[in-house]
């Protein structure tokens, strides 16, 4: 079992003095800055221009700067605006102005591990993974808790960066759950996989795949989505609070049943070699190029799926059943 660092293990003492630039008010950005600010941490946040998340920053009290201004003023930086966004912002916003000594720290270790960003050997480069979205990231800390991360070094010319690395985890509120180290690769890799055919790509693809079948067949989309889509939640919860045995435990033998052999029969072994595949693309860099070919373009695939989405059958339907479910969703 991996050594599991938590609140013990973890002092934001060698953070305390530093200056912390944030760069990006988005998904993470936001978690981050609020977070360290409420753990004690002196955090500027960097953004690129006048627009809708400096509006956001200000009204949460802070006072954003122009991105360059923020890495002037710190000794922390740390990227998160989009990661095909990074090394724009590292080459012309950070480079003219970094120091010897400075931190270049990465939520996620997609620029650092393809190379896209190459800093020079006289920073720390380290990074801090939650695992889990910037709101819940944020939630979870407010609400005392925390979501678990990754900590990873690639570079340790302080020789302090790990340490900086579970300062800020635990500023994050991570060191609350617990976190793990790894490596870059290994983070890069995991993490790409889980949100392709899983976490993003495949549950997604999985529930509107069912609804659409449902409906075909001419049954009342509500229903359908009730079915298909909105008792996913409760399901996973239970599998994130006890296992998929504590899971199966709550569900009628009929359900378990239909779905040791229905489950099998849909997501078989030529799925797990699709996937095998996907991970193959993940690991050869074949994707990365690819998605920063799609981005050079304008990214399209993305625009149009996101239209797509929005339009969907499902999500017009799951606006009104959302009304409802979440009504009666318990208030804590
Ligand atoms: N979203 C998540 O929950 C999540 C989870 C774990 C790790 N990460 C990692 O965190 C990092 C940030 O991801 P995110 O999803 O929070 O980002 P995001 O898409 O929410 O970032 C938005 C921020 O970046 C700024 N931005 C957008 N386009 C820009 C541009 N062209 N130039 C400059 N700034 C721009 C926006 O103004 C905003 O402040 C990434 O490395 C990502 O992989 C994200
Ligand atoms: C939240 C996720 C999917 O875990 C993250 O990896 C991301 O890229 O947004
Ligand atoms: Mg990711
Ligand atoms: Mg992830």
């Amino acid at each position: 079992m991996a050594k599991v660092y938590i609140d013990k293990d973890a002092t934001l003492d060698p953070i305390k003095d530093k200056t912390i630039a944030v760069l990006g008010y988005g998904s993470q950005g936001r978690a981050w800055a609020l977070n360290l600010r409420d753990s004690g941490l002196k955090v500027l946040v960097g953004l690129e221009r006048e627009g809708n998340s400096w509006k956001v920053a200000e009204s949460d009290g802070f006072n954003p700067m122009h991105t360059e201004d923020a890495v002037k003023n710190s000794d922390i930086v740390i990227f998160l605006v989009p990661d095909m966004v990074q090394r724009y912002v590292y080459r012309e916003r950070v480079v003219p102005y970094l120091r010897d000594g400075m931190d270049l720290v990465f939520a996620h270790g997609f620029n650092i591990h393809y190379k896209l960003i190459e800093p020079p050997k006289t920073v720390d480069v380290y990074m801090i993974a939650p695992k889990g979205p910037g709101p819940i990231v944020r939630e979870y800390f407010a609400k005392g808790g925390g979501v678990p991360a990754l900590v990873a070094v690639h570079q340790n010319y302080s020789g302090k960066a790990f340490e900086k690395a579970l300062a800020i985890a635990k500023a994050l509120g991570a060191t609350r759950a617990g976190v793990i180290e790894t490596t870059f690769k290994e983070e890069t890799e995991t993490d790409l996989f889980g949100e392709q055919v899983d976490l993003v790509g495949g549950i997604t693809q999985l529930m509107r795949t069912a609804f659409q079948v449902l409906v075909e067949a001419g049954y009342q989309p509500e229903i359908a989505y009730y079915e298909t889509i909105n008792e996913m939640k409760m399901i996973v919860d239970l599998i994130y609070e006890k296992g998929f045995t504590g899971m199966l435990k709550a569900v009628s033998e009929t359900a378990k049943y239909g779905g040791f052999t229905a489950g099998k029969y849909v997501i078989n072994e030529d799925v797990k070699k699709r996937m095998k595949e996907v991970l193959d693309r993940i690991r050869s860099g074949k994707f990365a190029e690819e998605w920063i070919e799609e981005y050079n373009k304008g990214a399209p695939t993305l625009v149009n799926g996101m239209k797509e989405v929005e339009n969907s059958l499902e999500e017009q339907v799951g606006r009104q059943i959302r009304e409802i479910s979440l009504r009666g969703k318990p208030k804590s």
